[in-house]
């Protein structure tokens, strides 16, 4: 999917929500482990259920490989069920992949080719020549670690390095890369205080913003601050929203969890 086309589903659904289908088999609903795909059935209820409140999924990789084949089967399925059935989804792979540039390449082509998402999170530190083999698959995303949501971030990523933060370090070079245009990049909701100088250094990129929900993002704020003209984030909500239930009704409160979202950012475009 190509950046515009993300920007007229915003538009169209007044939504610039993505759902986080990280599926625990200890939060979903016990009568579903009795199928032969638990993992698959509950993705597709959720998907089913908040399809028109989203504009995104993000399936992360790690609550599938924990299975081992299973798990990747289940992940083959959820976004197989998402191309088939739901083509104006744009889909992320959180894989946070990163090695150098031939293993990089096989890592891209694994969920770019053979899995067909839009997009894959990647870690920056192996440098240019460990992102740029993602970069040149034409109408997919790479999404670059920025400064990301947990209390961890601070460890690094806001450590100075020759007088700045290492997160504007990361920005800025990633802007020179080859096909830099396909970039986008994760930003922490937890770092709401931190927006207005990311985009000073890319104002035009979209970010993907994880955070909002059970790690307590405030949405407001990090729109204040880091919406641009084409809106330019993601907002992802993942335990929030798809475990607001186990019971027989997880799929209608999810729903109603991501209509909740979905009403605050549609009042906020209006604005
Ligand atoms: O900085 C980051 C980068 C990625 N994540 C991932 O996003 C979701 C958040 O889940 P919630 O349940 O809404 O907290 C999860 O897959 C993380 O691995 C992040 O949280 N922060």
């Amino acid at each position: 999917m190509t950046t515009q086309q993300l920007v007229e589903q915003i538009r169209k659904k007044q939504s610039f929500l993505c759902i986080g289908l990280d599926v625990d088999l200890e939060k979903i609903p016990s009568f579903l482990l009795e199928t032969e795909d638990p993992i698959f059935e509950f993705n597709k209820a959720i998907i089913d259920a908040t399809h028109d409140l989203a504009v995104s999924y993000k399936p992360n990789i790690a609550f599938y490989e924990a299975h081992g084949v299973k798990g990747w089967v289940s992940l083959q399925k959820t976004i197989a069920y998402l191309n088939e059935n739901y083509p104006e989804i744009y889909t992320i792979a959180d894989a946070k992949r990163g090695d150098i540039g031939n293993t990089a390449t096989m890592y891209a082509k694994a969920f770019f080719e053979d899995l067909q998402f839009d997009s894959v999170t990647v870690a920056p530190y192996m440098g240019k020549d460990s992102v740029e083999p993602f970069l040149e698959f034409k109408n997919k995303h790479t999404i670059l670690l920025a400064l990301t949501s947990n209390e961890g971030a601070f460890d690094f990523q806001t450590q100075s390095v020759d007088g700045k933060e290492l997160y504007k370090v990361v920005l800025e070079k990633s802007q020179q890369w080859r096909n830099s245009e396909n970039l986008m990049y994760v930003v922490g909701a937890t770092k709401a205080e931190y927006f207005a100088e990311i985009r000073k250094i890319v104002p035009n990129s979209f970010l993907l913003v994880p955070g909002v929900g059970a790690q307590g993002g405030d949405l407001r704020a990090v729109c204040e601050y880091g919406m641009n003209e084409s809106v330019g984030l993601l907002i992802n909500s993942s335990r929030g929203i798809i475990y607001a239930s186990n019971g027989i009704d997880f799929a209608d409160k999810a729903r109603f969890k991501a209509k909740e979202l979905q009403n605050e950012m549609a009042a906020i475009l209006k604005k």
